[in-house]
């Protein structure tokens, strides 16, 4: 006689255990895929493949496709992608579309974006789901306890034939953020300050579950941030366990989430939580009290520095770290021993799906309303979404940032990677809301500094790195 053994499990072993198909080995299993996000980007020779074979998509419905990195954000009322390339990615995408049935966000669509920002905001995204994407920033939609992580292009043809991917499962790490965030300080901050602890491959391996007081206290779009850039310190994806503010923020979302359809949701969504006795297998614990704006001084995202610490010195730093901070400060043209805070900038860059949503933008409003952009200095927002354009503009921040000197731009990932026209010139230095600040990133030569919107927008005014918490009051 067999018996069942009820053990403690974490939300990630229950959202893997719920959707897996089949255990293939001890590390392997085929995983169940409740949606497939797509781009122009990482999806053509997947479908080229899927045409050889002769094959058809297996769920057309659960896959959706969103123009994202090669779009242009000048402000003309019809986008025309010059660059024949990228003009030949988007034309791909919206003729595998519409020949396989798959929704599309296309290049003119009114609520086009950033995939990881249209997604969620039209309630794509739910609790318990396994969301996937041929994007490693797909780690955001665990804000809403949804299982999400980037995927291969051989990978993106497997799930479209079968809407399942053969999975290796991750161990589990949790991160516990006690105390509450201080003023002037974000969830941009906290996620920095958390990568500079463990490192860009601090979480590499593993399944990171956020919890605390500090992570009960954020909105929801606070946790995407969070979770976005959780993909940078290398985690395979990122949680919070669903809690009234992501529930009532899915419900405003779902309007087909009524009646008895509701409460059978409410029900599910009741048993995404990681048991008492759960084991994980790495813990760490920060707190929030002290925390301050953070700002990157290297080329990776985790050389990173409250703002009132030194640029360090490489013979300060760990011997296996040493050259690449060498290499870096070369880069960044940096001096050790200085404080980033006083950094002359030339460049400000409000956008990407870390940090282009609505209420990163009324952060950074907020800091700009009655300011100028500094002479020298060129700044510009790129909203996350046609939504989240349409309503800034109905709150009228595009006027605070155009009386300010802003260019206010169409939605798309822009300047985050420079896939469009939006590209730096060399040696170019920009305060950036973006999540990566590897060399060449935004253009050849050009120098990124990750901020949170409000530090941005600081530095946008003053034409420098500046702690936003000390900016005298604006005269609005
Ligand atoms: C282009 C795409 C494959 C890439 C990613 O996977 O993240 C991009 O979105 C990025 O941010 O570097
Ligand atoms: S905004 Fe940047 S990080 Fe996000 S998907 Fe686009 S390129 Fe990648």
């Amino acid at each position: 006689m067999s018996h069942k053994i009820i053990t403690s499990q974490t939300l990630y072993q229950k959202l893997v255990a719920s959707h897996t198909v089949r255990r293939l080995d001890e590390d392997n299993v085929l995983l169940f895929c409740d949606l497939h996000l797509m781009n122009e980007y990482t999806s053509p020779q997947a479908f080229a493949g899927l045409h050889d074979e002769n094959r058809k998509v297996a769920v057309p419905g659960q896959n959706v496709s969103v123009v994202s990195h090669i779009i242009p954000t000048d402000p003309s009322s019809i986008r025309i992608i010059h660059d024949a390339a990228s003009a030949l990615q988007a034309t791909n995408l919206a003729r595998n579309c519409a020949f396989h049935g798959i929704p599309l966000f296309d290049t003119n669509d009114a609520m086009q974006g950033i995939e990881h920002v249209v997604a969620p905001e039209h309630g794509m995204i739910r609790p318990g789901m396994v969301v996937i994407c041929g994007d490693s920033h797909t780690t955001t939609y665990g804000a809403l306890g949804a299982l999400g992580f980037g995927i291969g292009t051989s990978e993106v043809e497997h799930v479209l034939a079968t809407q399942t991917l053969v999975y290796r499962t991750a161990k589990d790490m949790r991160i516990r953020v006690n105390g509450t965030l201080p003023v002037g300080t974000t969830s941009k901050d906290l996620i920095l300050m958390i990568i500079g602890q463990i490192g860009a491959q601090g979480a590499r391996g593993y399944v990171v579950e956020f919890c605390g007081t500090a992570i009960e206290q954020l909105s929801v779009e606070a946790r995407f941030t969070l979770c976005n850039m959780a993909v940078e310190a290398g985690a395979r994806g990122a949680l919070i366990a669903p809690d009234e503010t992501s529930i009532r923020y899915v419900l405003e979302k779902c309007p087909d989430i009524v009646g008895d359809t509701r409460d059978a949701a409410l029900a599910a969504w009741k048993h995404l939580y990681s048991d008492d006795n759960a084991r994980f297998d790495k813990e760490h614990t920060f707190d929030a009290t002290d925390i301050e704006p953070h700002v990157t001084w290297g080329t990776s995202p985790d050389q990173v520095l409250p703002i009132s610490g030194k640029i360090p010195s490489p013979d300060s730093v760990a011997a296996d770290v040493r050259r690449s901070a060498e290499q870096a400060l070369r880069y960044t043209a940096l001096q050790p021993g200085a404080t980033l805070a006083g950094t002359p900038i030339e460049h400000v860059f409000i956008g990407s799906c870390t940090n282009a949503r609505i209420e990163d933008l009324r952060s950074a409003a907020q800091v700009v309303a009655g300011r100028q952009v500094a002479k020298n200095v060129r700044a510009m927002v790129v909203p996350g979404s046609g939504a989240v354009k349409i309503q800034a503009e109905a709150e009228g921040l595009d006027q605070v940032f155009l009386n300010a000197g802003f260019e206010w731009r169409k939605p798309g990932c822009s300047m985050c990677l420079a896939m469009n026209d939006d590209v730096l010139m060399d040696g170019i230095r920009c305060a950036s809301t973006t999540n990566r600040n590897f060399e060449g990133r935004q253009g050849r030569g050009a120098i990124t500094h990750l901020m949170s919107p409000a530090m941005a927008a600081a530095a946008a005014v003053t034409g420098m790195i500046t702690d936003v918490r000390k900016l005298e009051p604006a005269h609005v």
